[in-house]
């Protein structure tokens, strides 16, 4: 039986002053780099050992995922870091206080940008200032796949091929993988692990720095799911 672990990374600057994130690069609030110190103890007190670790190209994801395998003893884990794994882009919300764009749009309208599941936000365009296309980070990107914002159906839909290709393999040869991302992503990554439902989706919420544990059979059927907290 081979086990995954999901992190959401630990609180950011960004969570914690209430602002739409996305692809922007914001660091850990040192709460969220304490959140990411006790899911390693968490990890390491329930005897969880990796094979593979994947995260995004996004500082807060990599930082968890490397204070997880730091506090675990397994900092040696082989990584990958991929654009597939980002938070989903929110387009123009991006940098825009929540309460604020929901005082100005309605709780409404901003509950069915964050949670609805094929609901795109203001889109961003390739010359705006904030777009990724001229971030090097993703310069190996085709720029027609780099996306001015999405919802969390295009967020799957670029997370399943990365899925498919490299993460299901190694569970099926009875590897345990662990990976270190974001709300969104991880939410649509649980959406298709778990089959969950499109309206279903809208109540799932990942917390910051929980590790979520998923045993699967030789299937790649889940057979239990558990959450690591203190
Ligand atoms: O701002 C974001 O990128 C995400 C995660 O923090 O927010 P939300 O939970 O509103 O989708």
């Amino acid at each position: 039986m081979s086990k995954l672990v999901l992190i959401r990374h630990g609180q950011s600057q960004w969570n914690l002053s209430n602002k739409f994130t996305g692809w922007e690069d914001v660091d850990l609030s040192d709460k969220g780099v304490e959140e990411a110190k006790e899911a390693g103890k968490l990890v390491k007190e329930a005897g969880l050992e990796f094979d593979y670790a994947f995260t995004s190209v996004l500082t807060r994801a990599i930082k968890t995922l490397h204070y997880v395998l730091e506090e675990s003893d397994q900092l040696w884990v082989p990584e990958t870091k991929t654009w597939r794994l980002n938070e989903r882009h929110y387009g123009r919300l991006q940098g825009l206080n929540k309460k604020e764009t929901a005082e100005k749009y309605g709780d409404e309208q901003v509950h069915i940008w964050r949670r609805s599941y094929d609901t795109l936000p203001p889109l961003l365009s390739a010359d705006d200032e904030g777009s990724a296309v001229n971030d090097r980070r993703y310069a190996d990107l085709d720029p027609n796949i780099i996306p001015g914002g999405e919802n969390l159906k295009v967020t799957l839909e670029r997370v399943i091929p990365l899925w498919v290709d490299q993460i299901a393999p190694k569970l099926l040869d009875g590897k345990n993988v662990i990976i270190a991302a974001h709300g969104n992503s991880l939410r649509a990554l649980s959406k298709y692990i778990e089959r969950i439902s499109d309206d279903d989706i809208m109540d799932l919420e990942m917390k910051t720095g929980e590790p979520v544990v998923y045993d699967f059979n030789d299937k790649l059927e889940v057979q239990n799911k558990t959450k690591l907290d203190k």
